[in-house]
């Protein structure tokens, strides 16, 4: 194990936005350069999941922790089998990994993993840029890249994809199906769509004894309907995920397929976007996003607050303050957040189906929104009741 190295063995760095600010500081992981979407998360702890988090994908992630590293990496916190962040932003870099379940360096890792990253930056000040002026595309340019004047960076930068308008769950999403067997006894079957899917998520559902058979984003409404045997699946939920929901129109068809069959439907952040979309809602991308494990979201119908993990750039239009009628009846908005009032929920009130915009699964993060995943049972269990009872009827 190689220790995270001292700043006078560290090449010379900058990063550079797309308005043409600039921060020079030092290489952190891998040498060379990398564009993204520049987006800051205030997570405290959790690096190691948010790193490896498929949603991150193109992005380049701004830690607005000080110092970061101090817990190494290890092999159980991993949301996915590799990082997905375009480029990493630390203030100051631990000197070594002290915990007893790491199993190296961040560092290290990150240099093998290819993914560049920038160190001994002022992150506060681009923190209160990105704030101020909204998320934006950088670059982080690392040893001899670092020497170009700035103005060519700058258009290195806003040649890059922008966000907006990105289609990317073909790029993080399972090649194969897969199945995570539920733990106990089988309770449920669960076709999972897989736009991006953390590992959390069917640890959790497996706990609550659904088998969840985990799908291509490319899968066709006959394959979601085959899992489960003759039975077919007893639910169907859609992962979080990167890119634009608005591009999401293949995926939006297959929900409204599972829509039209009252099949039980849980979303969680894309999964949300594509249940809003799904509904008629449009979506938008919001100013600066919202990345981190303490946001605080209200329960409309139980008043109680929750302190939630997010990581999302893009949000719902759904009105707050009345129930809409879409094509599968009245909906209404079940969590906003309470820092700015974004449709953090929705729920069919005529229909078998709920998402969530915030992360229940909670890697990293507090565990306060776990009951989403008891709702997903109680509803599979309510609709199998009404089927046996129809048909014995
Ligand atoms: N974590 C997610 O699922 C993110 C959803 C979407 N890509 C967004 O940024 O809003």
């Amino acid at each position: 194990m190689t220790l995270t190295l001292p700043s006078h063995q560290r090449q010379p760095a900058v990063l550079v936005l797309e308005d043409g600010r600039a921060f020079r500081g030092s290489s952190y992981g891998a040498v060379g350069e990398t564009v993204g979407e520049a987006v800051f998360s205030t997570g405290m702890t959790g690096y190691q999941e948010t790193l490896t988090d498929p949603s991150y994908h193109r992005q380049v992630v701004v830690m607005t922790a000080p110092h970061v590293g101090n817990t190494g990496v290890n092999r159980d916190d991993m949301e996915s089998s590799r990082i997905w962040v375009a480029g990493f932003v630390v203030r100051e870099p631990a000197i070594r990994s002290s915990n007893w379940r790491a199993t190296r360096d961040l560092e290290d890792e990150l240099r093998d993993q290819g993914v560049v990253g920038i160190c001994e930056i002022d992150t506060r000040a681009l923190t209160r840029h990105l704030r101020e002026r909204g998320a934006m595309r950088v670059g982080i340019f690392t040893g001899p890249a670092a020497q170009r004047p700035v103005d060519d960076l700058a258009q290195v930068v806003r040649d890059a994809p922008k966000m907006a308008g990105a289609a990317l769950a073909a790029e993080v999403t399972t090649a194969e199906p897969y199945v995570v067997p539920a733990q106990g006894e089988r309770r449920f079957t669960v076709a999972a769509v897989d736009l991006g899917i953390k590992a959390m998520t069917p640890q959790l559902m497996a706990q609550r004894g659904i088998e969840v058979h985990v799908l291509p984003s490319t899968t066709t409404i006959d394959e979601v309907l085959a899992v489960g045997g003759d039975r077919g699946p007893d639910g169907v939920f859609f992962s979080n995920g990167p890119g634009d929901p608005a591009t999401a129109d293949r995926e939006v068809e297959l929900l409204r397929e599972v829509l039209d069959r009252r099949i039980p439907f849980f979303g969680i952040c894309f999964g949300n976007q594509l249940l809003g979309r799904a509904l008629g809602f449009g979506t938008y991308k919001l100013k600066y996003g919202h990345r981190g494990i303490n946001q605080p979201v209200l329960d409309r119908a139980t008043g109680k607050v929750e302190v939630t993990a997010h990581n999302h750039g893009f949000a719902v239009a759904a009105p707050l303050d009345t129930e809409s009628e879409t094509p599968y009846g009245r909906v209404r908005v079940s969590h906003v957040c309470l820092n700015d009032d974004v449709v953090e929920g929705l729920e069919c009130l005529d229909a078998p189906a709920y998402s969530v915009q915030y992360h229940p699964e909670a890697a990293a993060g507090p565990h306060d929104a776990a009951y989403l995943f008891d709702r997903f049972t109680h509803l599979m269990q309510e609709q199998n009741d009404k089927k046996k009872q129809e048909a014995g009827a």
